[in-house]
């Protein structure tokens, strides 16, 4: 059998098809109730739905963040799953937002819900935390490159009160988040050594965080949270990521959904937003 195609490449695929725009499916007990939606499973189920109905098809990437699932428990979870199944069924890639991080040995487990090809809630790249240390996501990464699927590291991130730990200086001095971008090139080096034009391991790097100062040429994607309800435009893209724009996934949660539940405004709403990455990133479709 041979090797699946790596996450990067299939990324780096529908970015330039369909413009570098990622849509986060954020089903917040507010947007349900302003889509005249009740705040329980059906409504839930509806909204990822409509979502996934209006978007799929059109952006790159949707990101469902699985916390606005799980709060209602294993039907939630189901709602979940086929959120993700839909979604890439009608052409999007599937970010699913978990945000996980653990000892090795239960990241595997980890990994195994999400990264393994069999698995119900397997999507085609997942979020983790590096926070236990870069060396516990181990399991995560290898499975992910063992079946063409990727991972994003958080490393800046959007809220700002991550910068008390991301920005510390390390023992050997490089900044946590510099410490995880350097693990990050080295994870892409044998996938951009064989020719793929983007490493299938991503970091977090919020649009919202000003000039990093960081080295961010690590050579994988860079998810950009914090566009739209946050507070950062897509003009701010250039100053934080520099030369590394080119890379840039930006996420858009709210600042599409709350054009909902019409899906021509949502599509309108996506539109528009992929219209100014490309003004300001130079790139999109
Ligand atoms: O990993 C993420 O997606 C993420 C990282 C980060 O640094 N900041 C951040 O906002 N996010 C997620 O991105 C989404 C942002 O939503 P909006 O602010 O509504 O666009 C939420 O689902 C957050 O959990």
């Amino acid at each position: 059998m041979s090797a699946p195609e790596p996450f990067g490449t299939r990324l780096r695929r529908a970015m330039d098809a369909r413009g570098p725009l990622c849509v986060g499916i954020d089903p917040h007990p507010s947007l349900l109730t302003a889509w005249g939606l009740g705040d329980d499973v059906a409504g839930l189920e509806r909204f990822a739905a409509t979502a996934v109905d209006a978007l799929a098809e059109h952006v790159a990437v949707l990101k469902p963040q699985s916390a606005f699932f799980e709060r209602f428990g294993s039907r939630g979870v189901a709602v979940l799953e086929r959120t993700v199944a839909d979604a890439r069924a009608a052409g999007a890639l599937v970010l699913l937002d978990v945000k996980r991080g653990d000892i090795g040995s239960t990241m595997a487990a980890y990994a195994a819900a999400h990264l393994a090809p069999d698995a119900p809630l397997a999507a085609d790249a997942i979020t983790v935390s590096p926070y236990l240390g870069y060396g516990s996501l181990r399991p995560a990464l290898d499975l992910a490159r063992a079946g063409g699927r990727g991972v994003f590291v958080l490393a800046l991130t959007s809220n700002p009160e991550g910068a008390e730990v991301q920005t510390a200086v390390t023992a050997a001095g490089p900044t946590v988040a510099q410490t995880v971008l350097d693990r990050l090139r080295e994870e892409n080096a044998a996938e951009l050594a064989a020719g793929a034009p983007l490493g299938s391991f991503g970091a977090v790097v919020g649009a919202t965080v000003g000039e990093t100062g960081a080295d961010l040429s690590f050579g994988g994607p860079l998810l950009a949270p914090g566009v739209g309800a946050q507070g950062a435009t897509a003009a701010d893209l250039p100053r934080v990521f520099g030369s590394a724009v080119g890379q840039v996934l930006p996420s858009v949660s709210r600042g599409v959904l709350r054009h909902g539940p019409d899906p021509v405004a949502l599509r309108a709403a996506a539109a528009r937003e992929a219209a100014e990455i490309a003004r300001f990133a130079g790139s999109g479709a």
